[in-house]
């Protein structure tokens, strides 16, 4: 059952080593025994972030120049992604966009995809398919879930089931160096004990957490690298008898597969942090016989619904579906929700929350169509201190920057960018007679494509937002249309009315009442101006079909009596 290996992972190693990526820094942190985390020599990004090894900010220093190598755990995929995994996932997007857009860092990114496990083993039982279904039917949906958050890809994605040959490999060198052990039962176990007081780095790890299982684990910390086989269970084959990988190990041995025996940069939701994390970091250091295999730990806030206490998650079944939420909101808003507090923070989803995202794009789509059209002359306005705007937006630039350099602090740069519109928006002040040589048009182009820069840095994309919103909205526009056409049409009724005794008036045709002439035209009028919109309407005796152009669906328009006309 073991897989070929992934061709993308290949050729991604290939690269680093073959130097295709900048060099590497000469020290590396291996040696050493104490659990303090240790600043990496190499090369300072100017960015500070906060470290869950050492608890606070520290710098941000990469092992290769202007490159940092990121392994991010990816979903156990059994089931749709909740708003839960898109705001950990859209924000550490958020976060490598900056690094490379801001601070000119190549984010080589990595990820796993958990495509084996207790979950996806039993829902394959639910639903009477093979794990393998399951893993990639709703792999196939999370990827999809991501493209339409529009989180950038990883560099490579990579499965359990085809590295399980890496993870036995990955084991038997951890045992090889003392720090493992295999029971008579099948199981593996690392051995907490055989790192000392180096286990525990993250918060809460020093107690008691053992793993259930084996009665023979020398220590309750222990826990399982492998797992022996149960009845029906999907396995392969090992040394130790057929069985499964444990969760940890899996992290710890795709992540050296592609980064080597060390990582600038791993990341994942808080809850991770412990055991996972901590597991990982234990394995990969005993393989390694390193002092710290990666550098920095990025943990990213839990989302919850508004007034609960619970992050939302599958098994609680609070959770609102990824495709769910985008029938009714956009990606920029979701990803505006986002910056509007720091990564490391709880967020709290609800209409109030999305409002004042919606409200924050708003803003900005009002400031730049006001600014635009400024620019063309459209919209004339009394004569701006140009001077001071060029003051705000210098101002603007180097706050945004200083606190995305804090620890990726975008609510404080989107605050930045809001306090430059504000300014903007009160110089322009409309009035109806202005002196065009008074126009200062420039500086209201630098803070558009300011704004801009930063827009595309963050992925929002206002443009596609409204294409959408127009869209969304057609439904709403051929309510109207319909209604529209139906109250002309009574209007033409009513003047197309013929007299008793038809009349041999001046003006208007034969039979026809003379006074209702100018609805007759006014419904003539409405049709002409209508159709450079888009909205076609055709006149067949009394009545009249209608249609708006692009749309597939022809309307008609039936008589009161029930009789259509095509
Ligand atoms: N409510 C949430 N808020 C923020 N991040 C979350 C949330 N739920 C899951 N995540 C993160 O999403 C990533 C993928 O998680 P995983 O697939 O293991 O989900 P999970 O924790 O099993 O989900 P669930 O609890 O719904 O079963 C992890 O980094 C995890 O921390
Ligand atoms: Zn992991």
């Amino acid at each position: 059952m073991w897989g070929p290996p992934a061709r993308g992972a290949a050729l991604l190693r290939r690269a680093l080593r073959r130097g295709l990526v900048p060099g590497r820094s000469k020290r590396t942190v291996c040696g050493g025994s104490e659990k303090a985390w240790v600043r990496p020599s190499g090369f300072d990004t100017g960015v500070v972030t906060f470290n869950s090894l050492s608890k606070k900010k520290e710098p941000l220093i990469l092992a290769r120049d202007r490159v940092a190598t990121w392994y991010s755990c990816g979903p156990t995929v059994y089931d749709q992604a909740h708003l839960g995994h898109a705001c950990s996932y859209v924000r550490f997007d958020i976060l490598q966009r900056v690094l490379s857009r801001c601070f000119g860092v190549v984010v080589v990114h990595a990820m796993v995809i958990t495509d084996i496990d207790d979950k996806i083993i039993q829902r394959s039982w639910q639903e009477n398919v093979s794990p393998a279904v399951i893993s990639r039917m709703y792999e196939e949906e999370f990827k999809k879930d991501m493209l339409s958050l529009k989180v950038i890809p990883p560099a490579v994605y990579l499965r359990v089931t085809e590295n399980v040959h890496r993870i036995v490999a990955f084991i038997e060198g951890i045992i090889r160096n003392g720090n493992a052990y295999a029971t008579k039962e099948g199981d593996v176990y690392f051995d907490v004990q055989s790192i000392g007081d180096r286990y525990g780095r993250f918060t809460g790890a020093t107690g008691s957490h053992g793993e259930q299982g084996s009665s023979i684990k020398r220590d309750p910390r222990d826990f399982a690298l492998w797992k022996k086989s149960k009845p029906r269970e999907p396995y392969w084959e090992s040394p130790w008898g057929p069985g499964r990988p444990g969760w940890h190990i899996e992290c710890s041995t795709i992540a050296s597969h592609i980064f080597g025996n060390q990582l600038d940069i791993h990341s994942g939701g808080v809850d991770l942090a412990f055991p996972h994390h901590e597991n990982e970091m234990a394995q990969s250091e005993a393989y390694h016989q390193c002092r710290q295999w990666a550098n920095y730990f990025l943990h990213s806030g839990h989302l919850h619904l508004k007034g609960s206490s619970e992050k939302m998650s599958k098994s609680l079944k609070n959770y609102i579906t990824i495709k769910d939420f985008l029938q009714s909101h956009s990606a920029s808003e979701f990803r505006m929700f986002c910056l509007l507090t720091k990564y490391r923070s709880a967020i709290d989803y609800g209409a109030g929350s999305m409002a004042e995202a919606r409200a924050s794009l708003e803003t900005i789509r009002t400031f730049m169509e006001a600014a635009e059209a400024y620019m063309r002359g459209q919209l004339r306005c009394s004569p701006v201190q140009e001077a001071f705007l060029w003051e705000r937006l210098l101002e603007a630039k180097s706050s945004v920057l200083k606190a995305l350099a804090d620890d990726f602090d975008t609510p404080r740069a989107v605050g930045a960018l809001m306090n430059m519109i504000y300014h903007g928006n009160c110089q322009l002040q409309p009035v109806a007679v202005a002196d065009e040589a008074a126009c200062s048009p420039a500086v209201f182009g630098a803070m558009v494509t300011f704004i801009r820069e930063m827009l595309e840095v963050f992925g929002v994309d206002l443009v596609q937002d409204k294409e959408a919103d127009v869209s969304s909205r057609s439904g709403s526009l051929q309510a109207v249309v319909e209604q529209l056409t139906r109250f002309r049409s009574e209007v033409r009724e009513f003047a197309l009315a013929r007299q008793d005794s038809p009349s041999s008036g001046s003006s208007g045709k034969p039979g026809l009442y003379p006074d209702r002439a100018p609805l007759l035209k006014a419904c003539d009028t409405l049709r002409n101006d209508l159709a450079p919109l888009g909205v076609l309407i055709k006149d067949r005796g009394s009545t009249s079909t209608w249609e708006i152009k692009g749309d597939q669906e022809s309307r008609i328009q039936t008589r009161t009596d029930g009789a259509e006309i095509l």
